[in-house]
């Protein structure tokens, strides 16, 4: 199987986002600002760059934060699961009070991820943090264009996950 994937940037930043890791990169510790989410993991590294994420850390909506918890997770005393997932695996998370992260990439294998990003409330963006990180810039794109179309294989378009 193949995946062939169209990127279009509507007037805000994409919700639809195609991330690249390769050896070193990693995406730290956080929460999403989406409802939910889903990805698609199209190339698994040689190893590492594992999703790990711990449940029920915070309840936003409600305003409890639980920062002395997060900050244990910062500090490494909290234990995380892992998802231990192969290319073609579909993810469908809660990432707004899971916190979550993924560790480094290691070996000549990019990880590539397509990130779908769904909020139950119209014109929720990403935090301005979280944009300079994904794109390195705060701004929007005046009109609707394709950012690229990629085909990779898929080995095994099999695997459905629903964590949280
Ligand atoms: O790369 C992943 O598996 C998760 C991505 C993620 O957490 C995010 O885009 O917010
Ligand atoms: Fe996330």
């Amino acid at each position: 199987m193949a995946a062939s994937i169209a990127l279009v940037a509507e007037t805000q930043l994409p919700a639809i986002n195609l991330h690249y890791a390769s050896a070193g990169q990693e995406l730290g510790w956080h929460f999403d600002n989406s409802s939910f989410a889903i990805t698609l993991l199209i190339q698994k590294p040689d190893a590492s760059g594992v999703f790990e994420y711990i449940k029920n850390m915070r309840d936003a909506d409600a305003g409890e934060m639980n920062y002395s918890g997060v900050s244990d997770v910062l500090a490494g005393k909290k234990a995380a699961k892992q998802l231990q997932i192969e290319s073609g695996s579909l993810v469908l998370f809660r990432g707004r009070n899971a916190i979550h992260r993924v560790t480094p990439t290691q070996g000549n294998t990019t990880r590539i991820l397509v990130v779908l990003a769904y909020n139950s409330e119209p014109g929720i963006e990403l935090s301005e943090a979280a944009r300079k990180t994904f794109y390195g810039r705060l701004d929007s794109p005046r009109l609707p264009f394709i950012i690229s179309e990629v085909t990779y294989p898929i080995k095994n378009p099999c695997c459905i996950w629903r964590i949280i």
